[in-house]
């Protein structure tokens, strides 16, 4: 298969699409979340930004509001830490008023052999994934139920949710768990009007992300290669921001409960499909055909009768 280029992908939306909307982004100091958030604050949202790491937050919050000075706000948390969540959610609902979405999308995983694993790193993986976003998740909603407001929950997936994956088995678990609280909580809560839903793309390659899953030529592996995508790309920061700004919008207000796929098909091309056959040429299907036609010919001969 031959790597296509990505197209350029505009937004199908008006730049007011959010206005309104005040957005936590966990992890928004790199990566998808810090690209995601310029996406937000164009379309009109206020964003929050939460991570550990102060400098980058503040590098991320600047690049963000740009065109929108004073839109984009940070704070240095730990969500494994469900008192720090509880307090710097507090103080954005006292400094500057309720959120109506927040983006679980902080996320820790590194490929190991499951067996060289230590309980910490274990746990380093997956309290960061399903310690986190339940408890971003439950600090936003009570809020929101005890102040009569609706709100949005999405948050950051993988396709190992339907697949699981060998080499990153406690991402795979923490994030199939979130997973089962976007389905438990969806119905949980939307007689809150609250609203539980994910993202599950397929790979984008960010920095840390990468040094994490493709750290040596030897470990690449088709999760984070091209020439498995029946796409024969990768997908960008452009066509994940699109597919948040509508599931943030009041345009799906109905929505709820469901984890979305977009990974230009790579889920459903495992090697117990035929996709592969993607690449085979004009000749070698006119060869597949004579080959195939030849046996149902040696049988329909064998089958004819008087
Ligand atoms: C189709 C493509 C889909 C892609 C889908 C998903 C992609 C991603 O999620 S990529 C996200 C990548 N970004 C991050 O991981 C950011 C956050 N990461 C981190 O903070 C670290 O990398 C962390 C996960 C290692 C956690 O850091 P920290 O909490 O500071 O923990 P420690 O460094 O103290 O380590 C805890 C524990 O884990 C052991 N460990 C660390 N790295 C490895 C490794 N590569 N292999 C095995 N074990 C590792 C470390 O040794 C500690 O254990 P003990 O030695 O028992 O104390
Ligand atoms: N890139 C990809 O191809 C794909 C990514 N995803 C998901 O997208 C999300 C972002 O990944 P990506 O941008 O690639 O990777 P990054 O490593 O750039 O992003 C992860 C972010 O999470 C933050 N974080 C980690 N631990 C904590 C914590 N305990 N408390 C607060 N923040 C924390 C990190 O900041 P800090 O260290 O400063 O705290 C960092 O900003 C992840 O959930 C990932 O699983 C899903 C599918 C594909």
């Amino acid at each position: 298969m031959t790597a296509q280029s990505a197209p350029q992908a505009p937004s199908p939306f008006a730049s007011h699409a959010l206005a309104g909307k005040r957005v936590l982004v966990t992890g928004g100091g790199s990566g998808l979340g810090r690209a995601l958030a310029g996406h937000l604050v164009a379309h009109g949202a206020d964003v929050h930004l939460w991570g550990r790491r102060e400098g980058m937050l503040r590098e991320a919050a600047q690049e963000a509001a740009a065109g929108r000075p004073g839109s984009v706000h940070v704070a240095t948390v730990d969500i494994r830490r469900s008192d720090q969540v509880d307090e710097a959610m507090g103080a954005i609902w006292a400094e500057h008023g309720p959120l109506t979405s927040v983006f679980n999308n902080a996320g820790a995983n590194f490929i190991a052999r499951t067996e060289d694993l230590s309980p910490r790193a274990f746990e380093a993986v997956t309290s960061t994934i399903m310690d986190g976003s339940y408890f971003t998740s439950t600090a936003a909603a009570r809020r929101w139920i005890a102040d009569g407001l609706p709100g949005s929950i999405l948050s950051n997936l993988t396709t190992w949710v339907w697949t699981g994956s060998a080499f990153v088995v406690p991402a795979a678990m923490a994030k199939a768990a979130v997973h089962a609280m976007t389905m438990s909580l969806a119905a949980e809560w939307a007689r809150h009007r609250i609203r539980v839903n994910a993202v599950a793309p397929g790979p984008i390659p960010t920095d840390y992300a990468w040094a994490m899953l493709n750290p040596t030529d030897k470990s690449s592996s088709g999760a984070t290669q091209t020439d498995r995508i029946p796409a024969g790309r990768t997908g960008t920061v452009a066509e994940l921001a699109h597919l948040v700004i509508f599931l943030l919008s009041d345009a799906c207000a109905y929505l709820t409960g469901q984890t979305i796929a977009m990974d230009g098909g790579q889920m459903l091309a495992g090697p117990g499909t035929f996709a592969e056959l993607a690449k085979l040429t004009d000749a070698d299907w006119a060869e597949i055909r004579a080959q195939s036609k030849a046996a149902s010919a040696v049988s329909a001969a064998q089958r004819a009768v008087g």
